[in-house]
């Protein structure tokens, strides 16, 4: 660890990283004096930069608290993320500020906004403005070779592919190919059932969650599925999602705070960048093949895409899929463990509208409104993205009296605003009662007026997740399934009262999305069939 300090500024730079990088850094902030607190991860090295001034005050991990803008206009703020657990309570202390918020971190200009009403009147109502993305260079030019879709911004190439994107996660696409997703899960059932009756101590389930979603994406994208979790296809994915998910998060965007270090010497995040591209496109150029080859033909998205790039359309793209239903499944078997009575109530409702001989189906659906809300609470209480993605806006704005400088990114605070008091009465408390009465999914209440949203786990406005039917359709698939067949154990040690110490909440990693540290839980079947 290393600490410098001066009369202005402290910068504390801790595990290993280059002592020059720190200097160039300290002396960038301490020039701009705008910032007060700034935290980079670069590869395996964080770096924060803190003034002194944040560092005397007694609000938490030195974020300070600020008064209201004064004039209503933005302020020169004082924040960054400082690993997992602080990252929650950033969002928890933007919220405090207000709806909406600027802070400048570097050169970079951040909007954050926690209020729904905000969040309906820019992204959405001012769509054409507020839907493009950052140009970075590290998370877009170099790794994706300005293409691709999630991280693009909102330019002609974007608007060509929309249709098409849309087309393969549309809800039309996703009814037709119901069968792939409700086999898959009926799979992760079996495999479940199998393997809690060898292992008595209960296991962590995401890597059976993370292969099921797996499975559905490369059915949908080259039409095949993998076995196991041991397949050579599966873990190079896999190792590629975490790879570039780590890369595109927003604390890997230096170059986005300060552009002149993208002319430094290749650093380590440029060479992590490089390594992962060529891994990534050296994974495609297989599966391409792989589908060029495959004498059934079998229809799917790689295959629509080869076609447009023959008609001319398309030139070569590709796009890592992040992996928040795995991390959704994941936090709502931890929170449905600790919570039995909430198990007991799915259990009747699945008992009186579908019985033990048969597994629930998507027509159920309408009918199963508990299981419903404990989804839509889960992606409020744990959801797996806190930020959303950053939006950006490339031209001057006024709202309401703040001024928005063109090219800021603006953020939705979604834990923020899952937290807020005025909004959900009791927001700490995991409670799917509060959704009881909304038949509507995320989906439709996504495109109405946002005050009325059930949560803004998806984002918001033209860059809404594309994929958010499908997700809601393995989500409720996923939990559906588990709750009908199992009673989900928590198989933590004993406490002092003689009960299984509650299964902590805690964020174990952050990119784009967030997952639970380690548990373990038991699957334990409630009927034979
Ligand atoms: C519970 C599961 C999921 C959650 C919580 C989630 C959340 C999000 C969020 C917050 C964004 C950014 C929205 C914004 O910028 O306002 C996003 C974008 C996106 N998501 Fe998801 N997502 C989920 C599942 C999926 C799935 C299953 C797919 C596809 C297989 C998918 C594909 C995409 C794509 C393509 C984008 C980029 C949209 C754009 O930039 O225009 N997502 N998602």
């Amino acid at each position: 660890m290393l600490v410098y300090s001066s009369s202005s500024l402290t910068v504390v730079a801790a595990w290993t990283i280059v002592v020059s990088k720190v200097a160039v850094w300290a002396i960038m902030v301490s020039k701009s004096e705008v910032v007060s607190v700034v935290v980079l991860e670069v590869g395996a090295a964080t770096l924060v930069v803190v003034s002194k001034e944040v560092l005397e005050s007694n609000t938490p991990r030195g974020l300070r608290k600020l008064p209201s803008p004064p004039g209503r206009r933005f302020y020169f703020g004082h924040f960054f993320q400082l690993g997992p657990e602080p990252h929650k309570k950033f969002t928890e202390w933007a919220r405090s500020l207000g709806d909406i918020y600027g802070v400048y971190m570097g050169q970079q200009y951040w909007v954050i906004l926690t209020g729904d009403k905000v969040v309906g009147e820019l992204l959405q109502k001012r769509g054409a403005k507020y839907s493009s993305r950052s140009p970075n260079y590290y998370s877009f030019e170099l790794l994706y070779r300005n293409k691709g879709f999630n991280s693009s911004p909102y330019n002609e190439r974007y608007r060509m592919l929309t249709p098409l994107v849309h087309g393969i996660l549309g809800q039309r696409n996703i009814k037709e190919n119901s069968d792939i997703i409700d086999n898959e899960y009926r799979i992760l059932i079996q495999n479940l059932c199998k393997d809690s009756e060898n292992t008595k101590d209960g296991f962590y389930p995401k890597t059976y969650f993370h292969h099921a979603a797996f499975n559905i994406i490369a059915l949908f994208c080259w039409g095949k599925r993998t076995e196991n979790c041991e397949s050579s296809i599966y873990k190079e994915f896999g190792g590629l999602i975490d790879a570039q998910l780590y890369l595109v998060a927003t604390t890997n965007r230096v170059s986005s705070f300060f552009p002149i270090l993208k002319w430094l010497p290749k650093n380590k995040l440029y060479n992590m960048v490089i390594k992962s591209r060529t891994e990534a496109e050296t994974f495609f150029e297989k599966i391409i093949k792989d589908v060029k080859e495959d004498k059934e033909k079998r229809p799917c998205a790689i295959r629509d895409m080869l076609n447009k790039i023959n008609e001319g359309i398309l030139d070569d793209e590709y796009d890592i899929i992040h992996d928040s239903v795995a991390s959704s499944l994941t936090w709502l078997t931890a929170v449905l463990a600790n919570h039995p009575e909430i198990q007991a109530k799915a259990h009747q409702e699945l008992d009186q509208v579908i019985g033990q001989t048969r597994l629930p189906k998507i027509s159920d659906e309408p009918n199963l409104h508990y299981i419903r809300a404990i989804i839509k609470e889960g992606q409020r209480y744990c959801g797996p993205v806190y930020l959303s993605v950053p939006h950006y806006i490339e031209e001057d704005d006024d709202y309401n009296g703040y001024h928005i400088p063109a090219n800021s990114a603006v953020v939705i605070n979604s834990y923020g605003i899952h937290m807020d008091e005025k909004r959900y009465e009791n927001p700490k408390e995991y409670n799917p009662e509060r959704f009881l009465g909304i038949k509507e999914s995320s989906a439709m209440l996504a495109n109405g007026n946002c005050e009325y949203r059930d949560h803004f786990g998806f984002g918001a406005g033209r860059r809404l997740c594309t994929g958010i039917h499908l997700a809601e359709r393995e989500l409720f698939m996923g939990i559906s399934h588990l709750l009908w067949c199992f009673r989900i154990e928590n198989a933590s040690p004993l406490g002092k009262d003689g009960r299984p110490i509650p299964i902590g909440l805690d964020i174990e990693r952050f990119s784009i999305t967030v997952w639970p540290k380690n548990y373990r839980v038991r699957f334990v079947k409630r009927h034979d069939n």
